[in-house]
């Protein structure tokens, strides 16, 4: 008998725009792959691995890429290796996931993938994340969004809980029209049945519309740009940045990482999130408040006019301390440093529970609280109380009563 060939891995591309919620998803995918062994790779935009830091500890292997976009490295041998090692046998991964930045240019990790060598893995197709919510406003700002619609080989429409019925039928209907064939699947909280990630059903290779990419297409695709776009950077000619003249997403974007050893103010750091400049649009990371009966850990996340604080206990032997990473486009990064630097808590005076009341309008209310304890692997919180910040806010039920640490 001849000998089988061993079994390769599917390396699956999750991508969508900043926020869109891909952590929050591998995360559900995580909890859910049954008997599933999984690998993540997780490349952070920002100098902070905020979403390595929440992946961690819940998957079988997870290597992390932090700081720029992967899809810009110029030396791929960084994600070979990584995908190297998830791949050897001993570590009985089934299957792995890349979590690409939110910048992400989702093609060029495609190819990188296709051109890779090792042949214990196999390209295992694209899963774009759409923010339901923010979809539209994306879309216009940056149409390169619907090309990573198109080239999908599953798109999630997430936040399906932020949008009414209408709405959802809308989406679903240009959705269609921008990736023709390919299953369009609504969840909220990145609720999707895993099947549909590990094991989708192999696609008809004749039907072009619905076809996977493959290397050919990619530089077909690439040719192809590189004839549409001029170069406006260098001019008709220019030998290009390695992957043609494609406006990269993260072009516009830059991101701040923000570290404090000292608490953070409650009242300012309000202060500074309510008048953020329009730009800043994703906030991400965890802040440390000293004040009494909230001195747990608060993530905190940004999405837009979205704006969230999770409150979880501190680890025994994690440092208290706040970490955020801001990612924003035409924004003064040096005074955003700066403002940040200006909400610490440096005076001997410490902040009351009273200048709490801010931050705690933005914790979904829950009776579990279990259920926020973990922003990106906890289950939906109670919709009910979900607050846009262009909502109206409620009242907190009290100041404090998220729980000391
Ligand atoms: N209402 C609502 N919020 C969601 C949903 N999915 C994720 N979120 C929230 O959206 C925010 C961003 O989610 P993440 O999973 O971190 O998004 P991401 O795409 O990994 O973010 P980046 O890596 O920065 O691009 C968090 O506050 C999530 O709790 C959803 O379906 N509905």
């Amino acid at each position: 008998m001849a000998p089988q060939a061993p079994r390769q891995i599917p390396v699956i591309v999750l991508a969508g725009f900043l926020g869109s919620g891909k952590t929050t998803l591998l995360n559900h995918l995580l909890g859910r792959s049954g008997g599933s062994r999984v690998g993540a790779v997780v490349n952070d935009f920002g100098s902070i691995e905020i979403d390595a830091m929440t992946v961690a500890g819940q998957v079988d292997s997870m290597v992390s890429l932090g700081n720029g976009c992967l899809c810009c490295a110029v030396d791929t041998s960084e994600l070979d290796e990584y995908l190297e090692r998830l791949a050897r046998p001993s570590a009985r991964i089934d299957v792995i996931v890349i979590e690409a930045s939110g910048l992400a240019e989702p093609q060029e990790l495609i190819r990188m993938i296709l051109a890779s060598e090792n042949d214990r893995i196999v390209y295992g197709g694209l899963a774009e994340v759409v923010d339901a919510a923010e979809f539209g406003a994306t879309r216009a700002r940056h149409p390169e969004i619907d090309r990573h619609v198109a080239i999908a080989d599953l798109v999630v429409l997430n936040k399906a809980d932020r949008i009414g019925e209408a709405e959802q039928r809308s989406l679903l209907e240009t959705l269609a029209e921008l990736s023709p064939g390919t299953p369009v699947v609504p969840a909220a909280y990145g609720r999707i049945d895993p099947e549909l990630f590990f094991d989708r059903k192999p696609r008809d290779a004749d039907d072009e519309a619905v076809r996977q990419l493959s290397f050919e297409d990619l530089f077909r695709e690439e040719a192809e740009a590189e004839e549409e776009d001029a170069c406006s950077e260098h001019g008709p000619g220019c030998g290009g940045h390695g992957h043609g003249h494609r406006q990269h997403l993260h072009a516009a974007y830059e991101s701040v990482a923000f570290e404090s050893d000292e608490p953070m103010n409650p009242r300012r750091l309000m202060a500074f999130l309510d008048s953020r400049p329009a730009g800043l649009y994703r906030i991400k990371g965890f802040v440390h408040f000293d004040v009494p009966e909230n001195r747990q850990k608060f993530a905190v996340h940004a999405v837009g006019d979205f704006l969230r604080f999770y409150p979880s206990p501190w680890q025994p032997d994690e440092e208290r301390r706040t970490q955020l990473v801001l990612i924003g486009s035409g924004v003064d990064t040096a005074a955003v440093r700066k403002e940040l630097t200006d909400c610490r808590e440096t005076g001997p005076e410490r902040a009351d529970v009273n200048s709490m009341w801010g931050v705690l309008r933005y914790v979904p209310s829950t009776g579990d609280p279990d259920e926020t304890a973990d922003f990106a692997g906890s289950e939906e919180p109670d919709q009910s109380e979900e607050l846009d910040q262009s909502e109206e806010p409620g009242e907190p039920e009290e100041p404090g009563k998220a729980g000391a640490a």
